[in-house]
């Protein structure tokens, strides 16, 4: 019998890639629901409890109402919304993170998917948390640079239209509130006691996504030389698929001296890089927002969970 998989949300930025690169799989059988009825409770309790697993793709509030519906206890939903990435009864969908991300993400019915810019900081930090290299309670800041794709079909359409404001034309900073709603998940993933201060830039293209993450060296207790920041990253991303950390330094990483923020679009991978000198580094996270930042993480979570190979439909 196959595996029946529903997603919830499919008409959506995120719903939409997840159900079209599920198609192209036939071990698994999509559970289709009438057009008509995708915002209907009936409806979607039905198959969602159809379901072996079930990819909410929808705003926190109808995540949670989806949630609530599933009665089934076979059922393991995977959220893709900012809903429950904090809550202790739901696993956080990264598995690189450790292996008890991995383990847990295996056997848990209750898989909470990272938002993208988290899954970038958290990538970049974590292990630098957990070797003592920088302190749990250390002040970090660091800013991302993300396509607009991020903010879902609302900004897509801001961005697509005819003619295109003058003022979308450039990048633009935004949640300067200094509250954007991945903190709490940058925070708790990476171990910090205090959420970073996180300025994100959104600008004219469609996805992609870098975080910087500014490290003052000699302020940090062991002040680390940069090359020992990228061993760490080296050592603990050894195997792993889909994280790829890049030479030190800017050899064959930067074009021209530039960065490219788009090199990881269309995959499923995250590369890191490590750029400073004796006094002053940063730490750098790229990847496709809509990849391990959004669709290709929940994937692979799915494969986890199933048994099936972990990279299974995924582009490294
Ligand atoms: N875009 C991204 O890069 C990422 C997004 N996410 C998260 O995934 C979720 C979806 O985001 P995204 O795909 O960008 O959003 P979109 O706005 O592109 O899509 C959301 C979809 O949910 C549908 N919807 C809204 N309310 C309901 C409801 N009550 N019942 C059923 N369907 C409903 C919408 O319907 P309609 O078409 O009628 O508006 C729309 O199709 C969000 O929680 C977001 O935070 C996660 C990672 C990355
Ligand atoms: C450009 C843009 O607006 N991006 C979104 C993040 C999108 C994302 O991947 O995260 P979620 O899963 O939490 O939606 C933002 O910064 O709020």
């Amino acid at each position: 019998m196959k595996t029946k998989i529903f997603v919830d949300g499919q008409e959506g930025t995120t719903g939409l890639q997840i159900h079209e690169r599920l198609a192209l799989r036939p071990e698994l059988e999509l559970i289709a629901i009438d057009p008509a009825k995708r915002k209907d409770t009936a409806a979607r309790a039905a198959c969602l409890n159809a379901a072996d697993v079930a990819f909410l793709c929808l705003p926190d509030g109808a995540a949670k109402e989806s949630a609530a519906l599933v009665t089934n206890p076979n059922t393991c939903i995977i959220d893709a919304s900012t809903a429950h990435r904090i809550d202790p009864a739901w696993v956080y969908g990264v598995p690189e993170l450790g292996a008890d991300y991995r383990a847990a993400i295996r056997t848990s019915k209750r898989i909470a998917n990272p938002g993208c810019h988290a899954t970038a900081f958290a990538l970049a930090v974590r292990p630098l948390v957990q070797r003592g290299l920088v302190p749990a309670d250390f002040a970090l800041s660091c800013f991302s640079i993300t396509g607009y794709s991020g903010g879902g079909k609302k900004m897509i359409a801001d961005y697509e239209q005819t003619p295109l404001p003058e003022a979308l034309k450039s990048p633009r900073p935004y949640a300067l509130g200094l509250m954007h709603k991945h903190l709490p998940e940058m925070r708790v993933h990476t171990g910090l006691v205090n959420a970073p201060i996180f300025s994100p830039v959104v600008g004219n293209f469609y996805k992609g996504l870098t975080i910087t993450v500014a490290l003052p060296l000699r302020q940090l207790p062991v002040a680390p030389s940069p090359q020992a920041l990228h061993h760490a990253l080296t050592e603990t991303y050894a195997g792993e698929k889909f994280i790829r950390v890049l030479p030190f330094g800017d050899e064959g990483v930067l074009d021209g001296g530039f960065l490219d923020v788009q090199a990881c679009n269309d995959t499923n991978r995250c590369d890191l890089a490590v750029f400073g000198h004796a006094d002053q580094a940063v730490v750098v996270a790229r990847l496709d927002n809509l990849g391990k930042g959004a669709s290709g993480a929940a994937i692979q979570c799915m494969n986890l969970h199933l048994g099936f190979d972990e990279g299974a439909g995924l582009a490294v």
